[in-house]
């Protein structure tokens, strides 16, 4: 048994509220138990590498200036360079960034992508921002990382708030202080300057078939299932569409405005079109029941998908939940307590970092493309992803059944197992 560690960023919250990084270290832990593993590589492990925050001053559009801060958390490179997403929304703390920086290491160690974990984030409401405002922050944001980022060293990508155009920003600006284009320094970049063909389906399409195979594990298809889903964004929207097209009947699907449910199923092609001419709302369409965002989580269906933010599933509404499967398209959206709950109801839960892997295993191919200056089809692309994606799948549950712990004990165990093997290799940290 490992006594507990002193946590960086600890938490002063009491344990059912305990903080996205604590939670994180909490599986690391478990897994670190499962492995038998030294103390101090747990110790490491335990740890960020780098955490850079900056100040990011901007000239609004009304001529005044304000003062914003970001972050870039860089939590373990041994794999490879650091890998991770950047995150615009209000709720962005230095805490939750190094809580998902660190899920980021043990989701790409899972899929055997040869990154490390990292990811960034700046506290604001993008939608309260015009677009040249948003460019002046995103253009200042990176120039202020540029000696942390780089295609052999930090790798963002797109996430909560941020999409393709942000990605084109940051390899502007990037490309502006080194002289020269260089495409490899983001992934989830528009096509015409080297982006990969898939990465915008991509995670929705990885927690789709992670959902297909669990499904084929319990002898059932994906035909008529029924599936509710939290955001609609790039995640939770192209999964919509996706298992929508695998003949799943999509009840409910919500964004920050609400929800909308109904019972025969949405006619998800139609709602496309509504939230886009709808300035990318779903409030009020016409063809569906509102619900608010908590209903939405303890209506009956087979799988729910939660694929908004973390904290989603907690103490209070897990026992609620009337689902068999929890496909964690989000990262981290269901607590510590709520995970505990749920297992004992004897509700399987798909963990982060195995169900919404499927972005950064396109990112990989998207940096790989790149690097050959050799770019695939669509189809080259979405069937090598889906490989790795069914590999890990069984890997993962494999490792479940051997060792007799939950699907998220067995990927942590698989992705934490990796890195420490390569520490070790390396001769531990310098
Ligand atoms: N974009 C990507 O490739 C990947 C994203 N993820 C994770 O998936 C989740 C969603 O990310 P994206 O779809 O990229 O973001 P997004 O910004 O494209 O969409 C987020 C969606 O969540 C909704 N939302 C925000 N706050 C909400 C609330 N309080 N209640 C209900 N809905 C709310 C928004 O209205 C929007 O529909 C995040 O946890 C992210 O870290 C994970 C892997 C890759
Ligand atoms: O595509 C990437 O590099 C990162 C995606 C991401 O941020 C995530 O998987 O949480």
């Amino acid at each position: 048994m490992i006594a507990p560690l002193p946590l960086p960023l600890r938490s002063s919250q009491s344990p059912a509220h305990i903080c996205p990084y604590d939670q994180t270290c909490s599986y690391l832990t478990q897994a670190a138990e499962e492995l038998q593993m030294d103390r101090g590589l747990l110790a490491i492990l335990s740890h960020p590498r780098k955490v850079v925050t900056v100040t990011i001053p901007v000239k609004l559009d009304n001529g005044e200036i304000e003062v914003l801060t970001g972050h870039r958390v860089q939590h373990c490179d041994v794999l490879g360079p650091y890998k991770g997403g950047t995150r615009y929304h209000p709720s962005v703390t230095l805490q939750e960034v190094s809580a998902l920086a660190m899920l980021m290491t043990w989701k790409c160690a899972l899929l055997g992508i040869p990154y490390g974990g990292a990811k960034g984030g700046i506290a604001i409401d993008p939608n309260q921002y015009s677009a040249n405002e948003l460019e002046r922050i995103t253009r200042r944001y990176t120039s202020e990382l540029i000696k942390d980022i780089g295609p052999s060293v930090d790798i963002p990508a797109p996430d909560i708030g941020t999409s393709a155009r942000e990605m084109a920003w940051m390899m502007d600006t990037y490309s502006m202080n080194v002289g020269h284009a260089v495409p490899g320094v983001v992934t989830g970049k528009p096509i015409s300057i080297g982006g990969s063909k898939g990465r915008e389906m991509a995670t929705g399409r990885g927690v789709a078939i992670a959902i297909r195979e669990a499904l084929a594990l319990q002898g059932k298809t994906l035909e008529g299932v029924r599936v509710v889903i939290q955001g609609f964004g790039n995640v939770g929207g192209a999964a919509a569409v996706l298992l929508h097209e695998a003949g799943a009947k999509v009840l409910a699907v919500s964004d920050v405005s609400g929800g909308i449910y109904a019972e025969k199923g949405l006619d998800i092609p139609a709602l496309k079109v509504y939230w886009a001419q709808n300035g990318r709302k779903l409030a009020g369409y016409p063809e569906a029941e509102a619900v608010s965002n908590a209903e939405l989580l303890t209506l009956p269906c087979d799988v729910l998908i939660p694929a908004a933010l973390e904290d989603q599933i907690t103490e209070e509404n897990a026992h609620q939940v009337q689902a068999q499967i929890v496909a964690e398209a989000a990262n981290g959206p269901v607590t510590l307590a709520a995970d505990l709950i749920l297992s004992d109801r004897g509700i399987t839960v798909l963990p982060d970092i195995l169900t919404n892997a499927g972005g950064v295993v396109v990112s990989y191919l998207e940096w790989v493309q790149g690097l050959s200056y050799v770019f695939w089809d669509e189809e080259r692309v979405n069937k090598e992803m889906e490989g790795l994606m069914v590999h890990a799948f069984h890997r993962v549950t494999e490792q479940a059944k051997m060792r007799q712990v939950s699907l998220r004990v067995a990927a942590y165990t698989l992705g934490v197992g990796r890195v420490a093997q390569a520490l070790s290799d390396r001769g531990l940290y310098p």
